[in-house]
């Protein structure tokens, strides 16, 4: 059973360590600005670090589940292999945003499209799983043959 999740555990205890980077990043940014709770505005250098955090937490749960779909239904190697793409992609998206608002488009486009495919591979997986679960059609078994 555990050898059927480890991989996307270990992928998901990676994402939650880059939330907490991220989140100390804000953290550090609002004692540099001087910036306290409830104020979330001020210098763009500032903001812009703020909107990466909050646009990466947005997105976390998006993720997890797509991850975890994808490696249950679909096949873990590969939603681990992207999900891993996907973390460098917010990586690069924080590190990019809080350089310039336009250095965060690039990963931001890469990541959401990595978004699309672990869909794509979720569909696909729990459609597999319900036709030949309620309907005995092994599409893969008919594939091969
Ligand atoms: C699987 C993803 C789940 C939820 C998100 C749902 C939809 C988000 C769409 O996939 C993303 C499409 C993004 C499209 C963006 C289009 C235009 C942005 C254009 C320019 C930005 C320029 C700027 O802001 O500087
Ligand atoms: N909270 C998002 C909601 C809309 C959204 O998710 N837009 C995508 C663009 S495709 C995004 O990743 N936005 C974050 C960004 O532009 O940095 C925002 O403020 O832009």
């Amino acid at each position: 059973m555990l050898d059927q999740i480890h991989l996307l555990a270990a992928v998901t205890v990676l994402g939650v360590l880059e939330q907490a980077y991220f989140v100390l990043q804000v953290i550090y940014a609002r004692r540099v600005f001087g910036i306290s709770p409830p104020k979330i505005s001020g210098p763009p250098e500032f903001e812009r670090i703020f909107r990466a955090q909050v646009n990466c937490s947005e997105y976390f749960p998006i993720f997890l589940a797509l991850l975890w779909q994808a490696g249950l239904f679909f096949h873990q190697g590969l939603a681990a292999a992207l999900g891993l793409l996907y973390l460098y992609a917010r990586y690069c998206y924080f590190i990019g945003y809080r350089a310039s608002s336009s250095k965060r488009l690039a990963p931001m486009y890469f990541g959401t499209g990595i978004l699309w495919i672990l869909v794509a591979a979720s569909a696909l997986g729990i459609l597999h799983f319900f036709l030949s679960h309620y309907v005995g059609l092994n599409v893969l078994q008919l594939l091969a043959a």
